[in-house]
């Protein structure tokens, strides 16, 4: 597991210790931190698991089956060319990588199993198979509008969940995200572009993740809106995704596939 000291990599340890059939091989952190040798059940709070922190995935290489990789985008794109070149599936749920670093990772997932959801939450991933229909039903004269918090350590914005649901509501409109995209508003923005998707992002103190679709017609709104209480259930999604990917032929996969999403039956 990398990222292990962070926030979703702790949680990631303490849902770990549940599950019987799953163990932790190898915990990597960040080169120069000061937990660097700990234990990593110690450091989520678990308990001692008899597997320490260390800084070099290239040394553990052998001590896992599936990389579980939370770590910013940069690092995350190097580790998952170290795994790729030891055969390792992964499971990458970081998010905020550039249009570039993207066409890197799907170059790696032809040689590697690979699981990429930016959020691994079944709610989300319920909602992102649903929305195309909804959103093709409800027609184009509704407006979409994508709204997400978080906590104010965040790196990236939107974050990765709404453009994932923002992809969906292109998707269920066929038309393309980048097109049809308003990422800001300020200063005189003029009135709304018709069939445009918009995005908003706050910022503060310690909200895990909430994400709304706003659905809005003439004088009623549809709000479709998750939130996440705690980040157990990203981990329970990653572990999951960890268990289906490792038998798995190489490919990019995402929680779609993992749950069993792909063809969601139509809503009558
Ligand atoms: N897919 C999903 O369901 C979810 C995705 N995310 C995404 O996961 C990512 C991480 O989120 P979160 O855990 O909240 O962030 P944190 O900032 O809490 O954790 C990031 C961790 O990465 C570590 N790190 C930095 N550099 C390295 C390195 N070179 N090698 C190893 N580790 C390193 C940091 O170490 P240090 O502590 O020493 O600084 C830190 O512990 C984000 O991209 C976020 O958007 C988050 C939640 C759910
Ligand atoms: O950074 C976070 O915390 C989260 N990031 C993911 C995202 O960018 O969508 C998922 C979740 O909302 C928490």
């Amino acid at each position: 597991m990398d990222a292990v000291a962070g926030k979703m990599g702790r949680a990631l340890v303490a849902a770990l210790v549940e599950h019987a059939d799953l163990r932790l091989g190898a915990a990597i952190g960040r080169p120069g931190a000061d937990y660097l040798g700990e234990d990593a059940g110690r450091l989520a709070g678990v308990g001692d698991l008899g597997v320490v922190v260390c800084d070099r995935l290239d040394a553990v290489l052998d001590d896992f089956d599936v990389l579980i990789e939370f770590a910013p985008a940069d690092i995350a794109l190097k580790h998952l060319h170290a795994a790729a070149a030891s055969g390792r599936a992964v499971v990458l749920g970081s998010t905020g990588f550039g249009a570039e670093q993207q066409a890197e990772i799907d170059a790696l997932a032809r040689s590697i199993p690979l699981v990429q959801a930016p959020n691994m939450s079944v709610g989300v991933n319920v909602l992102t198979a649903f929305l195309p229909q909804i959103v093709a039903a409800l027609g184009e004269d509704y407006d979409v509008e994508i709204l997400e918090a978080h906590h104010g350590q965040k790196r990236d914005a939107p974050s990765g969940t709404a453009l994932q649901l923002g992809r969906a509501v292109a998707a269920g409109r066929g038309v393309d995200l980048d097109a049809v995209a308003c990422w800001d508003r300020n200063g005189a923005p003029g009135p709304r572009q018709p069939g445009s998707i918009g995005f908003a992002s706050l910022r503060a103190a310690d909200v895990v993740g909430e994400h709304s679709v706003w659905l809005a017609g003439a004088g009623e709104r549809l709000e479709l809106t998750h939130r996440a209480g705690s980040r157990r259930n990203f981990a329970e999604g990653a572990l999951r995704a960890a268990s289906w990917v490792r038998q798995r032929s190489p490919g990019h996969y995402d929680m779609q596939d993992v749950l069993g999403l792909r063809a969601a039956p139509r809503v009558r």
